[in-house]
């Protein structure tokens, strides 16, 4: 043995098997480390691109702002394009853009799969469209069900929307009645939840007829967004949290829970019973899922998870627009004015039934239907997809396996596009050279998995608020424009209520008779 080995490892000799394996573990500790800063600030393929470098060592700096500063990142996001430019490294192996071809090029690319870890958070297993991550399994699927929410089938069962939205009317009438402060944000999400469960299943839950439009499963879907959140950051979550027993479950989830064990029953049935399907009083989702020509055979399980992403993903979307065009037509008297002149116009006699049809050709319901999609953004959290093979995107060439994605809001609030981008200005959509704008409207999103009710929750839209604007008079309740900043939590959580007072209601003599 060489004299100088000897020096090394003699005060090892020495040295208490305990110290020793501590000093072993700090060592291989601190090389760790030191290989992680290197091997991610340093030697990884996105090492060139902008962005804090805490972001760039470890995915936790975007936990930090979900969780911890509850639902900021699209605030941070917002703030980080303002300091580092379009492209930003928001984890190691995270690129964020705000730039409007890189949102062509992200959605719109076929070869890019929705990311694992982002979507696993929604659901136990991938059965549903919105959960699927594989390509082909997920055009297979949207091919399944995309014909219940075809424009024709949409036309077919608009009574089915409409019904449910004479039923929201009714509520109100009450409610006007008993000069009740109304929630109206809540109100949105009951009859959007209600329009899902009859269209998609045929079953009523008469949500919007529950107290103060406060029915646990709609307050349970609504809470259960920060949930999913924070399984998407602590996956072994999801196993506590979905097999958690009703009698554990917290009050906030067990409206929830005890829905989803209804659809759940329903499923059970119909699996046990396909003959059920006859008796249905038009068609549903289960009709597609369970056609045998599709050549999938669907368990329980999975039936079950398509019928509670269906209602997740069209309540509080189709909700929260409802909300957001209200309350600028009742904040802004011009923009009410015009908006009933309009319906006034084009349905003289309030008792009579306003055709979708005719809806759909009112240009200023139109246009502050766009305006309302604009600045709800549908969904604003940036929906993350993997590049799978080296692509340039908003100039900068991405390698392989990178997890990349774009708000809806940085399309939306973008100030070339959109002048002054946070007003709520329905006069945009109308201007002569307005049509380019409708490529700029993305809250649906772009390309193969863009949403897949598209159609569906444009009739809502016009049904509920052509309808609410005719028949209802109401003035805002001690809400500011301050109640509608939100939390990104996949779809913005406001942070206030809308609420307004009812004043009066017409147009309800032949509803009674209707339902
Ligand atoms: C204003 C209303 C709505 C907005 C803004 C909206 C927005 C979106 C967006 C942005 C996506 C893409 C999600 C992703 O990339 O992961 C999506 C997907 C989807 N939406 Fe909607 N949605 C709305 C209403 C509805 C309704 C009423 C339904 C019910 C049929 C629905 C069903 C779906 C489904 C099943 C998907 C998954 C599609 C896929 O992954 O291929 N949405 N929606």
């Amino acid at each position: 043995m060489s004299p100088f080995y000897e020096e090394l490892v003699e005060p090892l000799r020495t040295l208490e098997p305990s110290r020793l394996a501590l000093g072993a573990f700090f060592t291989l500790a601190a090389g760790s480390a030191a290989y992680l800063v290197v091997s991610r600030l340093v030697l990884h393929p996105l090492a060139h691109i902008p962005g804090p470098k805490l972001a760039a060592l470890t995915d936790w700096y975007v936990t930090y702002y979900d969780l911890w500063k509850n639902g900021k990142m699209v605030d941070q996001l917002s703030l980080l394009h303002e300091q580092y430019g379009p492209v930003v490294r928001i984890g190691p192996n995270k690129l964020d853009f705000c730039d409007l071809k890189a949102y062509d090029q992200i959605y719109r690319d076929v070869r890019f799969p929705k990311e694992d870890w982002f979507y696993d958070a929604f659901l136990q297993k991938r059965w549903s469209l919105f959960g699927c991550t594989d390509i082909t399994d997920a055009k297979r699927r949207a091919n399944i069900i995309r014909p219940l929410f075809s424009r024709k089938k949409v036309l077919h069962l608009e009574h089915v929307i409409q019904e449910v939205v004479d039923r929201f009317i009714l509520t109100l009438a009450q409610n006007s009645k008993a000069r009740a402060v109304t929630n109206i944000y809540r109100g949105f999400s009951s009859i959007t939840m209600e329009v899902m469960t009859t269209y998609c299943f045929a079953t009523k839950f008469h949500i919007p007829e529950y107290p103060n439009f406060s029915h646990p499963a709609m307050l349970g879907f609504q809470e259960s967004n920060y949930t999913m959140c924070l399984m998407r950051h602590f996956p072994l979550l999801r196993h506590i949290i979905f097999r958690m027993p009703v009698w554990l479950t917290p009050p906030g989830a067990l409206g929830r829970k005890v829905f989803v064990q209804a659809l759940n029953q329903q499923a059970s049935e119909i699996l046990a019973d396909p003959s059920l399907l006859n008796k249905s009083e038009h068609e549903t989702i289960y009709h597609y899922l369970l056609n045998p020509e599709n050549g999938e055979e669907i368990p329980q399980p999975g039936l079950r998870e398509h019928a509670v992403s269906m209602v997740a993903a069209g309540t509080e979307t189709v909700g929260n627009t409802c909300t957001m065009a209200t309350f600028h037509i009742l904040n802004d008297k011009r923009i009410k004015d015009k908006l009933t002149a309009e319906l006034e116009e084009a349905c003289p006699d309030v008792e009579s039934h306003m055709p979708l049809e005719k809806l759909e050709k009112l240009p200023y319901l139109t246009a502050v239907i766009q305006e309302a999609l604009r600045l709800s953004h549908g969904v604003v959290t940036p929906l993350p997809r993997i590049v799978t093979a080296p692509t340039q995107i908003g100039g900068v060439l991405v390698p392989e396996n990178t997890v990349v994605g774009m708000s809806h809001a940085f399309v939306h609030l973008n100030a070339d596009i959109f002048p002054n981008p946070t007003k709520f200005d329905p006069q945009r959509w109308l201007e002569k050279d307005s049509a380019d704008l409708l490529n700029h409207l993305v809250p649906f999103s772009k390309g193969q998995r863009s949403c897949v009710g598209v159609n569906l929750a444009w009739a809502e839209l016009y049904l509920i608020l052509g309808n609410l604007f005719r028949k209802v008079n109401m003035e805002l309740f001690d809400t500011s424009e301050r109640d509608l900043k939100y939390r990104a939590l996949l779809t913005p959580r406001y942070h206030g209520d809308v609420r307004a007072k009812i004043d009066k209601v017409r147009g309800t003599q032949n509803l009674r008779d209707i339902i």
